[in-house]
């Protein structure tokens, strides 16, 4: 009983942390993992698990990376957008005090929910090798380069995305699947952030001009509307300036109770 309770508050906290890359897992991270003065997560789930010999914590030695923090691989234009959103957030400034800004990056990193169907673990194998889909290409640059921004005022969020060469669909353009994949990803963050645990429901796509490989574009996502569990989101895919429409997209998001994951 303590042992299933502790995989779910694990699964439950890397959920939050991994998949929804939202800001409400901080809550419960910052109660679950106190970071040590050397920067390491120190969780007290480690501990009790020295006695209930579970699997190991993934965030336990080291910091995970954030892949939406810029690298070199990312174009001039790319780091434009990426600049002019970060002056647009809201910074923490000396002795702790918050400067206003209506946006927020949202940490974006490579793992995904540890525990997940038929309320079985998955294989040490597929536990130790499970990667984000869209954080899963070594090589910078060649796959999804992306960052998302919130806007807690408005409700919408932007993501900054370019798109890289093994994107590749149409001669010189991005796979539709990719182009799915990113819209995907985004208003499915995009809905956790207003509506918690959530699972795409639907999401319904009109492709309208194709996107260059390696071009630098912009997926807006806009809320339209939530009715009791459904979370219905808009989305536009345009090119960095906006004058140009990729993609329009409309998405339904259902909430779920977590152990729905756990196969429950
Ligand atoms: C950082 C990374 C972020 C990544 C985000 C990516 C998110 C994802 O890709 S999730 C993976 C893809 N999605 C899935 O695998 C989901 C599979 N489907 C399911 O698990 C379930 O069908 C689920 C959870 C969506 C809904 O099931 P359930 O909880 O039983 O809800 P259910 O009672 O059927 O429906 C709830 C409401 O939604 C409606 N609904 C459900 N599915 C649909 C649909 N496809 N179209 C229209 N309406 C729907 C129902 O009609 C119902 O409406 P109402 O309340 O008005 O009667």
């Amino acid at each position: 009983m303590l042992r299933h309770g502790l995989q779910m508050a694990r699964g439950l906290c890397q959920l939050l942390s991994d998949k929804f890359s939202v800001g409400l897992h901080r809550n419960i991270m910052k109660h679950l993992l106190p970071i040590n003065a050397t920067g390491h997560a120190w969780s007290p789930l480690r501990n009790i698990r020295a006695v209930t010999q579970m699997a190991p914590w993934p965030f336990s030695s080291s910091q995970p990376r954030d892949y939406s923090l810029p690298n070199a691989s990312w174009s001039a234009e790319m780091q434009r957008l990426y600049d002019q959103y970060s002056s647009m957030c809201e910074v923490e400034t000396e002795g702790s005090e918050k400067k206003k800004g209506a946006w927020r990056r949202l940490p974006s990193y490579n793992r995904t929910l540890k525990y997940a169907t038929g309320g079985r673990c998955l294989s040490r194998m597929l536990q130790a090798k499970a990667r984000l889909f869209t954080r899963n290409i070594e090589e910078q640059g060649a796959g999804f380069e992306y960052v998302v921004f919130i806007n807690k005022e408005e409700k919408t969020c932007v993501c900054v995305f370019q798109a890289g060469h093994l994107l590749e669909g149409p001669p010189g353009h991005v796979h539709g699947g990719a182009i799915a994949t990113i819209i995907d990803s985004v208003t499915g963050t995009h809905a956790t952030y207003i509506s918690g645990p959530v699972m795409t429901a639907n999401l319904t796509i009109n492709y309208r001009s194709p996107i260059p490989l390696g071009s630098v574009v912009l997926v807006h996502s806009a809320l339209d509307k939530v009715e009791g569990r459904k979370t219905f989101i808009s989305c536009q895919v345009t090119s960095s300036d906006g004058a140009k429409l990729h993609t329009e997209a409309t998405g339904l998001f259902v909430s779920i109770n977590v152990s729905h994951l756990f196969g429950a």
